[in-house]
């Protein structure tokens, strides 16, 4: 897919200006107040619009497909291939994550954005990178801001890595956090497990060996958000999260029971009501570019309310730093040639941590500025 280059006009990420070093988002403060700060006010033609339809995403029984169930083994891909050709989203039940990991993360999670601002600030997300705190970003940009605070921090499966979830916290928050740091630690290691089974299957849904896309992210370094959106006075002006499309390959999110989440779908907003009990699954750009297209990383966004703060669990699958996104032999031929060109994720990484905010044409851009940065070397 080429671009123009010169008639490109990429929403490029806004550098920092006085006014906007002023804005500090704490949401102490902000969630009681019915005059937001105009950076929060969405455009009229993004502006949430009330209540919205459902989606039909279907319940995949990963245990029963996982076990070889002879049922499942047919059932479960064909639903996963109708549904990420369309919309790119799936809930997982039987998922083998124990309960009691998942509503620890919650609590954990609630424990960590009941900090005063100025604890949270002690790990503020520095410019450029896509690890620690960050409150909707007012130093990234300076319109349209996500009315939610994020504490972001990496995960890796590699050598020597068993603790890195557990040496952020003691790092960056000190001994009193190392507990929550090594609770972290269990459930990224719970969600690298799960991303392998959910690999697994679509490998099969794709028509291509069980173990090609489970072998490519046996190891990955991976990224988990824990996502805060307080409540807000003016829930039809702001956004919690603004419309995009994951970056990342694959995302595995546990809502709390605060519905939120909306997919862009057919021309229309559609939510997904929270479920505890499953974990709703969506593909992301890195992904859509290794099933060459075949798969859609779709936009979704959050919705806020002004009656129930909402938090998310995100884990954000990434393949090992130095693995090249390409897609499978047996998707590409003369009738699906190569839609997206060969690229590492840090490099897309990259791209929309200094570049270009992520939005639904990420990897348009990001593949015609990989062109142009080559032609340039
Ligand atoms: C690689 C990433 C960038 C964002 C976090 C993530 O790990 C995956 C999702 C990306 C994001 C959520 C897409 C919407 C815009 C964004 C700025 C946000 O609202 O948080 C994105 C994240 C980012 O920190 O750049
Ligand atoms: O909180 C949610 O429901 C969605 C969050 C999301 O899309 C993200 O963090 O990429
Ligand atoms: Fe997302």
């Amino acid at each position: 897919m080429t671009m123009a280059i010169d008639c490109m006009v990429m929403p490029m990420i806004q550098t920092s200006s006085d006014e906007k070093k002023s804005l500090i988002f704490d949401s102490s403060v902000l969630k009681n107040e019915s005059n937001i700060p105009r950076q929060f006010i969405w455009p009229d033609h993004e502006k949430p619009s009330g209540g919205v339809a459902e989606l039909d995403v279907p319940l995949i029984d990963l245990g029963a497909f996982l076990s070889g169930d002879p049922i499942a083994a047919k059932r479960e891909p064909r639903l996963v291939d109708e549904a990420c050709k369309k919309h790119g989203f799936f809930l997982v039940a039987n998922h083998g994550v124990d309960t009691n990991l998942i509503s620890l993360a919650h609590r954990y999670m609630d424990m960590f954005f009941e900090l005063p601002l100025s604890d949270k600030q002690k790990i503020q997300r520095k410019r450029g990178d896509h690890c620690g705190y960050a409150s909707s970003f007012t130093e990234r940009f300076s319109s349209k801001l996500p009315w939610k605070e994020t504490l972001s921090f990496p995960y890796s499966t590699l050598q020597g890595s068993s603790h890195m979830v557990d040496q952020y916290f003691l790092k960056t928050m000190g001994e009193d956090f190392s507990h929550i740091g090594k609770f972290y630690q269990e459930y990224c290691n719970a969600m690298s497990t799960l991303s392998c089974g959910i690999m697994e299957l679509l490998g099969e849904s794709l028509g291509v060996s069980k173990n090609h896309f489970k072998q490519f992210f046996e190891e990955n370094e991976s990224i988990m958000r824990l996502n805060c959106y307080p409540t807000c006075l003016k829930p039809d002006l702001a956004l919690g999260t603004g419309p995009h499309c994951d970056p990342t390959s694959l995302t595995i999110l546990h809502q709390d029971n605060v519905s939120g989440l909306q997919v862009f779908m057919d021309n229309q907003w559609r939510s997904i009501s929270p479920n505890n009990s499953v974990f709703v699954i969506n593909i992301g750009d890195t992904f859509m570019a290794l099933s060459n297209g075949r798969y859609k990383s779709c936009l979704h966004r959050a919705v806020v309310n002004n009656k129930t703060p909402r938090k998310s669990l995100a884990f954000f699958l990434c393949p090992k730093k130095d693995k090249v996104v390409r897609p499978p032999a047996e998707l590409v031929d003369s009738n699906n040639p190569r839609i997206y060109p060969d690229f590492t994720w840090p490099t897309l990484l990259e791209f929309t941590q200094k570049h270009y905010r992520a939005d639904t044409n990420t990897l348009q851009f990001f593949s015609t500025w990989l062109q142009q940065r080559t032609t340039e070397i």
